[in-house]
């Protein structure tokens, strides 16, 4: 018989002393560079996912690789290249700065050891590889925190598929708990109405607050998906929360690919109607990314803006997402340990 110290398991974990609760935090993801060449393995990594694009797989596979990834790298790469920083995609850079604040806020609010750890769905690092990472720091509990605070099938959906894929090749996987989304709790909404509130302290208020979520295909909540109704329920907590009526705070929905009908009203068509309307002033949130990106940095800071004063309006203010800022990191902390209740890095 081999003495028992000959067995520690295929995580490394040899004791109970070792044992450790994560958080991993789950992003989009994002090119290495911008450049058409970095952008065509991530989009097609990307919209290669039947989460994301539900049409008959063959055909969609000669539509990506026959049309979309020759045509669309290089403008992509164009975009990214409007908002790269010297350290690299803010997607990215928004992201580690947040996890390594979560990290410093849970080692001080949590009873235990708690490992926070930063995954991309697409790209690098992997969720699978992240999760091999934390059962190699001794990571026996685990929360998983994708950074979408509206489920969607599209998003956190395929989050939860990444995660069960990678449980899959796992000998001993972790106990599991996962957030669905946070879109209307009240510690996420304080912060969110907080930040604007002190945007508008410096800045002055606009004469609108439009909240821009991005879209999803109209299919997709029709089959089922409640993406669209928690983003009109946190657009309602906002409303309530700073106090505005529905010709004040109005909702919209931006980023739509391809032809197919998209959840309504369009940002585009919103920013072009207002200025229309003799809107001068106008200030967008956006309030589904937890991280500034691509999204919120170049299509509503730089693309809707110019749209909005060409229609004539004279500003459009981007009000920044809530970042790696105190209350996105203390609303967060207090979401994990909610989450992990019962464990004992947690508490009761
Ligand atoms: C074509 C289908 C797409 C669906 C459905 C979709 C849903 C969706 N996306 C986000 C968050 C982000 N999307 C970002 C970029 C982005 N989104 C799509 C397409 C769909 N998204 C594409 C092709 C791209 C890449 C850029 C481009 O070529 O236009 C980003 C930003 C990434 C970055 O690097 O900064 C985020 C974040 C959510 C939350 C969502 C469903 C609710
Ligand atoms: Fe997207
Ligand atoms: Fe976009």
């Amino acid at each position: 018989m081999p003495r028992s110290s000959h067995y520690t398991g295929l995580a490394g974990v040899s004791d109970d002393r070792a044992v450790k609760a994560g958080v991993l935090l789950v992003n989009l993801g994002t090119p290495e560079a911008p450049t058409a060449k970095a952008l065509r393995p991530y989009l097609a990594e990307f919209l290669g996912d039947p989460r994301v694009i539900e049409y008959p797989r063959w055909l969609w596979w000669l539509i990506l690789h026959g049309v979309i990834l020759r045509i669309r790298p290089p403008r992509s790469a164009h975009a990214y290249g409007r908002i790269w920083t010297p350290q690299g995609s803010p997607l990215r850079v928004g992201s580690e700065a947040l996890a390594a604040r979560l990290q410093t806020e849970l080692d001080q609010r949590a009873l235990g050891p708690i490992r926070v750890a930063l995954a991309m769905r697409y790209g690098e690092p992997s969720v699978a590889h992240q999760i091999e990472q934390l059962q190699r720091d001794g990571v026996r509990r685990l929360l998983i925190l994708p950074l979408y605070p509206q489920y969607s099938a599209t998003s956190t959906g395929s989050v939860i598929d990444a995660v069960a894929d990678s449980f899959k090749t796992l000998r001993w996987p972790p106990e599991l708990r996962v957030v669905n989304d946070y879109h209307d709790d009240p510690g996420h909404i304080e912060a969110l109405a907080q930040s604007i509130e002190r945007w508008w302290a410096v800045n002055g208020r606009g004469n609108k607050l439009l909240l821009s979520f991005h879209g999803i295909p109209e299919r997709y909540v029709q089959a089922g998906d409640p993406y669209f109704q928690q983003c009109q329920t946190t657009a309602r907590r906002l409303r309530e929360r700073l106090e505005l009526d529905e010709s004040q705070l109005l909702l919209s929905f931006q980023s739509r690919v391809g032809r197919e009908r998209w959840l309504h009203p369009y940002t585009d068509a919103t920013v072009r109607e207002l200025a229309a309307q003799g809107v001068k002033r106008l200030d967008v949130a956006c309030p589904g990314f937890a991280v500034d990106c691509l999204e919120t940095l170049e299509e509503i800071a730089m693309q809707n803006r110019d749209f909005f004063v060409e229609a004539g309006g004279q500003e459009l203010r981007y009000i920044p997402a809530l970042n790696d800022s105190d209350g996105q990191v203390a609303s967060l902390a207090a979401l994990a340990l909610r989450h992990m209740q019962g464990w004992p890095e947690a508490g009761a």
